[in-house]
């Protein structure tokens, strides 16, 4: 099967009403992703995401991390990070996902799941820093994963499948109206990496 002959059509809007998602399907061929995969893996510095719920300090299992323009902090889940400076293989994959979605980023947050026990909940990527409408753009490495819309009003649902060296990318109202999650599943017990390019409003 030749993967870049997909007949995926860019410019569909996944999303029926309320926010704008397109799939682009792969955008690497599979060994370049499996090369990419692996060198992040060991470049990136990983570690356990800690989020203050209810007042407690959570560790999660899955593993994140964040890099940038600048060492700008970003809050997120209660607790505010620093970015670390672009690796290499971070601005190759920036450049691509920048001439295949037409936008501009300035940070990214990735995360490592090590298996289908791990995953994300329901949530929308609507912290104050983050610009107002802008374009999030998620890379996808590693196992195949399903990730879900939920409308948070009518909670209509859209299931796609995130598969080895593909990107999506939501933008427009897509945060203010819709939910997005990574379900955990029995069925993986491969790791996946995940990348999310981002703009941030506060530089400092
Ligand atoms: O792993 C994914 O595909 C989604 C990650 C995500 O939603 C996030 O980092 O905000
Ligand atoms: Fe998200």
């Amino acid at each position: 099967m030749d993967l870049f002959n997909q007949d995926f059509d860019v410019l569909r809007n996944y999303l029926p009403k309320d926010g704008t998602v397109h799939f682009y399907g792969y955008v690497l061929s599979q060994d370049m992703a499996t090369n990419y995969f692996q060198k992040l893996l060991k470049s990136i510095e990983w570690k356990n995401d800690e989020a203050i719920l209810f007042g407690k300090r959570m560790v999660t299992s899955r593993k994140v991390a964040w890099y940038g323009d600048k060492a700008f902090d970003y809050r997120y889940s209660n607790t505010t990070k620093l970015a670390l400076p672009w690796t290499k293989e971070l601005i190759e994959l920036k450049e691509l996902v920048e001439q295949k979605t037409k936008e501009t980023y300035n940070s990214c947050l990735l995360n490592l799941y090590h298996d289908g026990s791990e995953g994300m909940a329901w949530h929308s990527d609507g912290e104050k820093d983050l610009k107002k409408y802008g374009a999030i753009a998620s890379l996808s490495f590693g196992a195949e994963r399903k990730f879900s819309f939920k409308h948070k009003i009518t909670k209509e649902k859209i299931n796609l499948l995130l598969t080895h060296g593909s990107l999506l990318v939501m933008k427009d109202e897509t945060q203010t109206h819709w939910l997005h999650r990574l379900p955990p599943t029995k069925k993986i017990n491969t790791p996946r990496i995940n990348l999310t390019f981002r703009t941030i409003n506060k530089l400092c």
